[in-house]
């Protein structure tokens, strides 16, 4: 059994740090808000952001960094994408050793376009960086935390550091962890799927139905795969867990705060407005104008992101979005991906 850190006392975080502990593993949670960390310590609950899970006594929780990392090789790292650069700042100046890190987070950062896992190698001195792990796939805090049943995957360029993760986190009762090789396609479908999310909550605040979630789907995860490929990806990992699975969890879950925001949206309000009212980080956002960007460096066509970046950003309505997706050019359906394939191919 293993002593393992998680950084990030938010939803996520408590979620894993908890089947980590279901596991037998000695979890550090830490988080920069003291009433949190007092709340795991005292209560056992993180009344904020996982409300009426009773949290294991092997839980305890830090808000000093130093002691969290005290003795420890494993660290998750399960902040919102916007925090992880200044988190990883604050570990590379407190950490010892060389630390394997697991990031359970879903975004890419606008302007660098990096991924996360190039965001941690290029914030962590090599001595004190052994592997990057990422674990991502269809799963809600909510529901990891009730024990229900649930399918993640492993990814590392490194496949021993992925089945290690692998072994810490599965659960033969509810959690069960895959491998996957594809870092690239991992990160790519774990972040776009937000957008898409976003859409679909959308269109369901618009009041349409299942037809246009069934379409913003489909056409959601055929560019977010057009993206990917030419980024590098597997095209397969995108009918994996972490393609379309989490693509469906998010786009039809009540606790994807990506389709709630959406929806809200949808209905009418302003972002900034909904985004105040979530309390919690809705990472379709800020990945919208970052995979924007790099459909424009790339030159791969995204009607969908760039629908939903001018409704974001340039205040453009919703319904004028999808007025503006449904009447494009006619078009083949496969006809993008087979020509990335073929241009792979050469
Ligand atoms: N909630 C889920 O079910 C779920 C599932 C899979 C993946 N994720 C991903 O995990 C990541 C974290 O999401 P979450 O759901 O835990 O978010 P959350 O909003 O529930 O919690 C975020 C936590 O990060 C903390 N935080 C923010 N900025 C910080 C900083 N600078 N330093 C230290 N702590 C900081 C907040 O205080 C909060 O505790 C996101 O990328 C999300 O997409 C979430
Ligand atoms: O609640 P969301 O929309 O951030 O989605 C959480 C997870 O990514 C679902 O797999």
């Amino acid at each position: 059994m293993e002593k393992i850190a998680v950084l990030g006392a938010g939803s996520w975080g408590t979620a894993l740090g908890f089947v980590l502990a279901d596991n037998g593993h000695d979890v550090r949670i830490w988080g920069h808000r003291q009433e949190i960390i007092d709340g795991i310590n005292e209560m056992h609950e993180n009344k904020k952001y996982l409300p009426g899970v009773e949290l294991p006594m092997t839980m305890r929780g830090y808000t000093s960094l130093e002691e969290a990392i005290l003795g420890v090789e494993t660290v998750i790292l399960a902040v919102p994408t916007k925090a992880i650069r200044e988190v990883l700042q604050s570990l590379e100046e407190v950490a010892t050793n060389p630390l394997t890190i697991v990031h359970v987070s879903k975004g890419i950062e606008p302007d660098t376009l990096l991924r996360i896992s190039e965001m941690i190698e290029q914030e962590m001195e090599p001595a004190k960086l052994q592997d990057v792990v990422i674990l991502s796939g269809p799963s809600h805090a909510e529901e990891v935390s009730r024990r229900q049943p649930t399918t993640v995957t492993s990814s590392s360029k490194n496949m021993k550091a992925a089945e290690k993760v692998q072994d810490l986190f599965n659960n033969h009762q509810y959690f069960r962890v895959y491998t996957n090789p594809d870092v690239i396609g991992v990160e790519i479908g774990g972040a776009l799927k937000n957008i898409i999310a976003l859409a679909a909550g959308i269109t369901d605040g618009l009041g349409y139905g299942d037809n246009a979630k069934a379409a913003l789907m489909t056409r959601g995860l055929a560019e977010i795969a057009r993206l990917g490929s030419v980024l590098g990806a597997n095209p397969l990992t995108f009918s994996g867990l972490t393609g379309i699975g989490d693509l469906i969890v998010t786009c039809t879950s009540v606790h994807s705060r990506n389709w709630r925001a959406g929806n809200m949206l949808g209905k009418g309000h302003k972002l900034e407005e909904v985004l105040d009212n979530m309390g919690m980080v809705v990472e379709g956002v800020r990945t919208t104008k970052a995979a924007y960007q790099l459909a424009e460096k790339y030159d791969v066509k995204m009607p969908i992101t760039q629908a939903l970046y001018d409704v974001l950003f340039n205040d453009v309505s919703a319904k004028a979005a999808v007025d503006s997706l449904m009447s494009r050019t006619k078009t083949h359906e496969m006809e993008d991906l087979a020509n990335i394939l073929g241009e792979r191919k050469n």
